[in-house]
């Protein structure tokens, strides 16, 4: 089996000169971007900055992007959103499912959802799930499907501060446990810096810094040595401690 050196020398993602302009303004600017195979990765940068636009440029969701690279292919990715986009008239186990039959299928989906703390409610419809547990019924139908690349594009923006400090650390166990490549688009430095080893600035359609978090996990928001990342991701988002 790699080891976790091994891994991060393949890369899942290599992206070279990735331009996308819409209406005539460009939002990726000849971005190059290098995601390795099991690196956990978050990506930040203002309101239109076009975080989304890269991570569906990285799904091989836009055909209108353009540039040269390497992407995962196609089947292994998943997609988290910031809502969970369950099928409200399928039950929460044949959401996780979704494509996928048989036994052995209908096991992993079982599995997946005690992962996430969902046994029990293999049966519920997504209208009586809370926001959190719909979330993570999200991230049980991309487990199911044993990504090699996790795209998740503010998945925990419309919760509570408490459950998403709980989504938290079941995404940085989940990662542990079968990691996949990881890249998280946030607008939240404490999120980023707390979950991810690498962080992404994204500014003026380009990668403006790519900050190596070397702290142990699991991570405190307390901790004070993370204070200087955060003061350096701060700076590059043009943040002033005048406007904290
Ligand atoms: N389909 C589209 N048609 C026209 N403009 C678009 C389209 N998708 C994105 N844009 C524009 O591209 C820019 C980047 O959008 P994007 O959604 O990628 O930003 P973002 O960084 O994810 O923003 P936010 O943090 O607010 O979600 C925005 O100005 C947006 O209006």
């Amino acid at each position: 089996m790699a080891t976790h050196t091994e891994q991060l020398t393949r890369p899942a993602v290599r992206l070279r000169g990735l331009t996308r302009s819409f209406d005539g303004r460009t939002v990726l600017d000849s971005l190059d971007l290098d995601l390795p195979a099991g690196q956990f990765t978050a990506l930040l940068g203002h309101s239109g900055s076009g975080k989304s636009t890269l991570l569906r440029a990285v799904a091989g969701l836009d055909h209108e992007v353009t540039g040269s690279g390497r992407l995962t292919a196609p089947e292994r990715v998943s997609v988290v959103f910031q809502d969970s986009r369950l099928l409200p008239w399928q039950r929460v186990l044949d959401n996780v499912l979704l494509g996928l039959d048989g036994k052995e299928a209908d096991r992993k989906g079982r599995e997946a959802l005690a992962e996430v703390g969902l046994k029990g409610r293999e049966g519920a419809w997504p209208s009586e799930l809370s926001g959190g547990e719909a979330q993570r019924a999200a991230l049980a139908r991309s487990l199911v499907r044993e990504p090699e690349l996790l795209l998740a594009d503010e998945p925990f923006g419309a919760l509570d501060a408490l459950t998403r400090i709980r989504m938290h650390v079941l995404l940085r166990e989940l990662w542990e446990r079968h990691r996949p490549s990881v890249l998280l688009v946030t607008h939240d430095v404490d999120e980023a810096i707390v979950l991810a080893d690498r962080v992404l600035v994204l500014d003026h359609g380009r990668i403006g810094l790519d900050l190596t978090i070397d702290r142990p996990h699991p991570r405190s928001y307390r901790d004070p040595l993370l204070g200087e990342y955060r003061e350096r991701l701060l700076a590059a988002l043009g943040v002033t401690e005048d406007h904290q």
